[in-house]
């Protein structure tokens, strides 16, 4: 079909002048997000004390002359920004300030993802899609789901590519080899230093030929210096940049709609490509129902699936099951803070 002869998808990001959405918009103008033959209608979400900035955003990318850009609409109204939206990036969120107390964050997060929750409930398409990269995503997410008990729990979910990115980089890097000779890593858990970066079912093409990656590193470089590097990365940006990751956040959103929206596909071998993904718990690998937590996922196009038999392997890593353990605890008691604060 051509593009003059396809319905536009709405996207809103919320946040939109903020680091992530100046790095997010023009990639989804430009048809990296649902593909060359698909325009798209921005609606960017601001406080008001932003919105002239997000004004001066729009202005840039009309002067892009995207030819998938349908409109660009600004606004400070939850209900506008959602109406009728097919794609929701919730990117917009409190960060932590000098002296914030955990439940204060939480609280101050209530605020904007509850209301949020409850306009995408109330005005968005049946089949809206959301994404929660907003900190702390994952219980930013359920904050947001439990508020709008008519969309399914399983169209709310929480941004762990950016986790999953940037195990892939480092694990090639360790292994003399590009990124598309790595497969099979998986984030376990929460968008924190907790998560579980697990190679136990990762495999690394070398000379050719696909072998487990802890045949090809060792499993002390996995827990001293892989796990802990890929969990706080974040915090690593955050010391060498001054400022939070926001390119790579950006595209890793991206990365994340797309698969969602067009399907994981095959991997290098021709096996279906999976990657990791912050979604709704069914009660897999014990890990409460309900959760959103990361898991192994992939999607062909419409829902993320998560994929079975990948339990953390134990001989392989001892401990691995711990790790899942402890970033699952991390996930309930940030559940438990929220219901005691009334939030969800
Ligand atoms: N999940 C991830 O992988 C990941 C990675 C990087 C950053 N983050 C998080 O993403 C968030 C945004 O990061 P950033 O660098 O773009 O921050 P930023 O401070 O540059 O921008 C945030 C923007 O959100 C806006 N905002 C605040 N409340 C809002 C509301 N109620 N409605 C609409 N907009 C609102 C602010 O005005 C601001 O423009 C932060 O919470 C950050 O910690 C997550
Ligand atoms: O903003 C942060 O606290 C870090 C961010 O979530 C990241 O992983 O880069």
């Amino acid at each position: 079909m051509s593009v003059e002869n396809r319905a536009p998808q709405t996207v809103t990001v919320t946040g939109a002048a903020g680091n992530i959405g100046y790095a997010l918009l023009f990639r989804i103008a430009a048809g990296q997000m649902l593909g060359e033959d698909t325009p798209v209608r921005l609606r960017l979400l601001e406080v008001p004390a932003a919105l002239k900035a997000a004004e001066g955003t729009a202005m840039e990318l009309a002067d892009c002359a995207f030819g998938l850009l349908d409109s660009v609409d600004v606004t400070d109204d939850p209900a506008q920004a959602f109406d009728g939206t097919h794609h929701a990036l919730l990117v917009g969120a409190r960060p932590r300030t000098a002296g914030m107390e955990r439940g204060d964050l939480l609280q101050a997060n209530g605020g904007i993802f509850g209301p949020q929750g409850r306009a995408i409930n109330e005005h968005a398409d049946d089949a809206v899609r959301v994404v929660v990269v907003g900190n702390p995503a994952n219980t930013n997410a359920l904050i947001a789901q439990q508020h709008a008990p008519d969309v399914p729990a399983s169209r709310f979910t929480a941004l762990t590519r950016l986790d999953h990115n940037r195990a892939v980089a480092l694990l090639a890097a360790k292994a003399g080899v590009t990124v598309e000779d790595v497969d099979g890593v998986t984030i376990w858990g929460n968008h924190s230093a907790t998560q579980f970066p697990d190679l136990t079912h990762a495999r690394v093409r070398v000379d050719s030929e696909w072998k487990p990656a802890l045949e090809v590193v060792d499993s002390a470089w996995t827990d001293d210096e892989f796990i802990p590097r890929v969990a706080q990365r974040g915090a690593e940006i955050i010391s060498v940049r001054g400022a939070s990751s926001a390119a790579s956040a950006a595209s890793a959103t991206i990365d994340h709609m797309r698969d969602w929206a067009l399907g994981t596909g095959a991997g290098a071998d021709g096996s279906a490509r999976r990657t990791s993904a912050a979604i709704v718990s069914d009660g897999s690998y014990g890990v409460p129902e309900g959760l959103i937590s990361s898991f192994p996922a992939t999607s062909d196009g419409g829902e993320w699936k998560i994929v079975p038999d990948l339990a953390p392997d134990e001989a392989a890593l001892p401990g691995a099951g711990e790790r899942l353990a402890a970033t699952v605890a991390e996930l309930e008691s940030e559940r438990d803070a929220v219901k005691e604060l009334g939030l969800v």
